[in-house]
């Protein structure tokens, strides 16, 4: 592999799992991966996909059983420390923040291990406190911090020394709907400052919203890449458009039976939903028809979610 390449890296990336000499698993089987600089890509897997085990050596924290893989160029087995130097993670868990020191007291140890000093330390922790919503709790010990609160301070340790790579396994687990926001608002502008993010989540919605690209693994390996919209454009010429109706008054789901490319129709708490095979074409339709009882309407190619499950379905 190059070892000029930027950002992540990986070949034919393997790791096995052996359990009582007997049994061989393999929970990452010759992984290809590239995340390059100003890309935000967002893993996302079945439980035991194997997204976990894939960050795990990348941070060094796993030896893979084979292949390679890179972070800004450095091998993360060989030139484990200079890998781990440009690479900012959060893995989630407990360890990783020293319990009884406070949260400032954390960043401001991480930052002296990465090198900074003095003002530029305490600036950079302090700005990071405010990101994560932290500032109020600054001075207090780690121990007394919610799930939530530690899951933010290890966002901003991650941050600290503006590392080249960031790696977040479930960045959001935990968090509240605005503390969720905040920090995909962070790790967003990160990604637009031109640094290479890799993350895994289960939240369809957050990997729509952040990701350039979508990497769906199944089995260790890579399933389907893509960018948000190409996968739900693809899926939609497999699985059709859906459109919502509201109907003014009385109810017409009865009168769509000859829309045009009609797939399916449901009835759902007031809402009529048709899957069409062309969703422009079926708009014109209903407009033309039943125009003056729609008030609302929209059509959309099937979300991410549904990308995931019809791709993930065990037959
Ligand atoms: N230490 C271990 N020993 C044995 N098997 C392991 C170990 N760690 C992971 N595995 C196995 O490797 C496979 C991939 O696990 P991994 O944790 O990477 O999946 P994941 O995609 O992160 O799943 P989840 O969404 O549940 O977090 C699973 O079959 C798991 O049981």
């Amino acid at each position: 592999m190059p070892t000029s390449v930027s950002g992540i890296a990986t070949r034919q990336l393997r790791r096995e799992f052996t359990s009582n000499d007997v049994s061989t698993r393999v929970a990452v089987d010759d992984l290809d991966l590239i995340v390059r600089p100003g890309e935000l890509v967002s893993i996302l897997g079945s439980n035991g996909a194997g997204k976990t085990t894939t960050v795990r050596m990348l941070t060094g924290l796993l030896l893979p059983t084979a292949g390679e893989a890179v972070i800004e160029g450095y091998d993360v087995v060989r030139e484990r420390r200079k890998a781990a130097l440009a690479c900012g993670s959060s893995l989630g868990g407990d360890s990783g923040l020293y319990p009884r020191l406070t949260a400032l007291q954390n960043l401001a140890f991480f930052g002296l291990m990465y090198g900074m000093r003095g003002q530029a330390l305490k600036r950079r922790a302090a700005e990071l406190l405010d990101h994560v919503n932290l500032t109020d709790r600054a001075d207090e010990p780690v121990s007394t911090f919610s799930r939530g609160m530690r899951q933010r301070l290890h966002l901003a340790r991650a941050l600290l020394h503006k590392p080249p790579v960031l790696i977040l396994d479930e960045p959001s687990a935990g968090l509240d709907p605005h503390s969720a926001a905040s920090m995909r608002r962070l790790v967003r502008s990160f990604a637009d400052e031109g640094h290479s993010v890799l993350l895994t989540t289960h939240d369809m919605r957050e990997a729509e919203e952040l990701s350039s690209r979508v990497v769906l693994m199944k089995d260790g390996s890579v399933h389907t890449e893509a960018t948000p919209a190409e996968l739900r454009l693809g899926a939609a010429r497999q699985h059709g458009f859906v459109v919502e109706v509201i109907w003014n008054g009385s109810d017409s789901t009865g009168n769509c039976s000859n829309c045009p490319g009609l797939m399916d129709i449901k009835q759902d708490r007031g809402v009529t939903r048709l899957r069409v095979r062309d969703g422009g074409m079926a708009v014109q339709w209903l407009l033309a028809e039943l125009g003056a009882q729609i008030p609302s309407l929209s059509v959309s190619p099937p979300t991410l979610e549904e990308v995931f499950l019809s791709m993930t379905e065990v037959r």
